[in-house]
């Protein structure tokens, strides 16, 4: 199961949470038992551990049960892949596309499980660039190809909403292995998926 049903919260945790999102609550100035908030304690327990629900998934273990021998060996390019994370210092989102591109080396991956593995790693409090660099790190030691690219474009609603208040910077992080150290497969790539990087 890729997310979580709402019988599989754990209770101790969604109680814990509530208790405190409670707290938050007061402390902020609003009433905790107003009509349209008594249940948000609950409302945000929940939807915080689902929005870190990435802690207790193997994205290893998401790509081995969809591996497959093939003798292909050109680019698999899987771009604008819609991703969802927390930043970890404001534990606001941060939202924007990934795009991946491996080549196979005797076995190829099923395309589901590339976004899968995204949403594993960004469904923790994360930093971008420790994103980019998870979902590369576990596609190379895993799928072991014969190269692996990873790009991610971003917007952090912490430099929107607050802070520098920036409401058209995005930030752009990639990173490559293998074949894709090469400058001209590297490119190919980039031009693959340039029609979405601004
Ligand atoms: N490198 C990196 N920085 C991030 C990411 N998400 C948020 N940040 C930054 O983390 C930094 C935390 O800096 P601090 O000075 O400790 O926090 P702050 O006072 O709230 O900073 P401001 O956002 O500038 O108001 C900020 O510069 C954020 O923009 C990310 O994914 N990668
Ligand atoms: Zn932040």
């Amino acid at each position: 199961m890729p997310y979580k049903l709402f019988e599989e919260y754990n209770l101790e945790v969604t109680d814990n949470l509530k208790y405190n999102f409670r707290s938050i609550i007061k402390e902020l100035g609003e009433d905790p038992e107003r009509e349209g908030i008594v249940k948000t304690p609950e409302r945000a327990a929940k939807a915080m551990q689902f929005l870190t629900q990435g802690y207790e998934m193997d994205a290893k273990t998401i790509l081995e049960e969809a591996m497959f021998k093939e003798g292909y060996n050109e680019m698999v390019v899987v771009k604008d892949i819609e991703l969802y994370s927390l930043c970890e210092h404001h534990m606001l989102p941060f939202f924007g596309k990934a795009h991946i591109a491996y080549i196979p080396d005797g076995q190829i991956v099923g395309l589901s499980k590339l976004p899968r593995v995204v949403d594993v790693f960004a469904r923790r409090l994360q930093v971008q660039e420790r994103l980019t660099h998870d979902i590369l790190e576990c596609l190379n030691d895993t799928l072991k190809p014969k190269g692996v690219a990873v790009v991610i474009e971003a917007q952090h609603m912490c430099m929107m909403m607050r802070g520098v208040q920036k409401q058209n910077s995005s930030t752009t992080t990639s990173g490559f292995r293998g074949q894709f150290e090469k400058i001209e497969t590297r490119n190919e790539f980039l031009k693959l998926i340039s029609s979405d990087l601004k």
